[in-house]
């Protein structure tokens, strides 16, 4: 859906912010682009929207090159949520979020049922929230209307540049927890901007690692978890890594203890990650909690400490 061949971009001044890069993401995807800071990330998604021009190399969206679209039709076709939201401060929260239909030629009242709809899906009662001015807002409000603006429009492809950057750490969980709820319905195909591993980990189907203007690696989290691909990767990821498995792995069938009759009081659901797990048996005294099965709501059997290890252990040889 989006694929970068080759693709350099050479400042004015000199500056290389991004050298010979080639990746491409599927329809529906969700890559995250993690580094640090000036390592190119951003220069890397203002170029699929054209807000800067890539000095080598080429952009293809849907199989299309984007250097010969209109940028302005371009950008009808892509959301673009950025950290400070950009929200308009003298229009409401319907208004704001009914700003793209509206542009693109949507009636009025269609734009803003269809805004009402959106703000819903985002967790905000537009009945509560639509007659709002931004600064009436919480900063996670504010990004969640930042969101349902970029997809009033139905865009195939969403550009996001740290746009859970501006909340604090429990709001953060939350909302990334929501978005990822979201994307199942809405499925886009989304370039996510964050310099924390954690949110790359957590909401990336593939991550992008970037060095200095080049990506180190480009895979799903487990395996640049598991298996980092250069030294770089491996500081960057951390010592700690093996934790960070616990949150990209789940729990399958295949990991469980067989239930022997009597259910441990706390339980996880099948594919809970094994983080969540954890949490639950660090909480349990008797050392096992009960697993269900999220479609029957039965009992599909029993986890243990020891059972958890041998689970890390088979998703590091699956990636091996
Ligand atoms: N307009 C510009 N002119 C010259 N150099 C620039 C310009 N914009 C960015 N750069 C440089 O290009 C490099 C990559 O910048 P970029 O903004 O893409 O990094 P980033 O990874 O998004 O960083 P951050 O996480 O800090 O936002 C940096 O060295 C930066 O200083």
């Amino acid at each position: 859906m989006i694929r970068f061949e080759q693709v350099t971009k050479r400042y004015p001044d000199g500056t290389t912010a991004v050298e010979d890069l080639s990746f491409e993401v599927a329809e529906g995807e969700l890559v995250t682009l993690v580094g640090p800071s000036g390592c190119g990330k951003t220069t890397t998604m203002k170029m699929v929207n054209r807000l800067i021009d890539p000095t080598s190399g080429r952009i293809l969206l849907g199989g299309e090159d984007i250097a010969a679209a209109d940028p302005v039709e371009l950008r009808r076709r892509i959301g673009y949520v950025i950290q400070q939201v950009g929200l308009f401060p003298h229009k409401t929260v319907l208004e704001n979020t009914a700003t793209v239909p509206q542009l693109i030629g949507t009636p009025r009242a269609a734009a803003r049922a269809r805004a009402a709809e959106l703000l819903e899906l985002v967790g905000l009662d537009p009945s509560v929230y639509g007659g709002r001015y931004p600064e009436e807002l919480s900063g996670g409000q504010r990004q969640r209307v930042g969101v349902a603006r970029a997809l009033a429009a139905d865009p195939p492809v969403l550009l996001m540049d740290e746009p859970f950057g501006a909340v604090d750490p429990v709001v953060r969980e939350r909302l990334q927890n929501e978005f990822l709820t979201l994307q199942k319905t809405v499925r886009k195909t989304i370039l996510l901007v964050t310099h924390d591993l954690e949110e790359a980990i957590r909401l990336g189907d593939r991550i992008a690692v970037y060095g200095t203007g080049t990506i180190e690696q480009f895979a799903r989290p487990a395996a640049v978890l598991g298996s980092p691909a250069t030294p770089y990767v491996a500081s960057f990821v951390g010592a700690d890594r093996g934790l960070k498995r616990l949150a990209v792995t789940t729990v399958g069938a295949a990991d469980l203890t067989p239930a022997d009759g009597t259910a441990p009081p706390a339980s996880v659901r099948l594919g809970a990650t094994l983080r969540e797990a954890l949490a639950a048996l660090l909480q349990e005294d008797s050392g096992r909690i009960g697993v269900t099965d999220p479609d029957t709501g039965e009992l599909a059997g029993v986890l243990t400490p020891q059972d958890v290890h041998r689970a890390l252990r088979r998703a590091e040889l699956q990636e091996a």
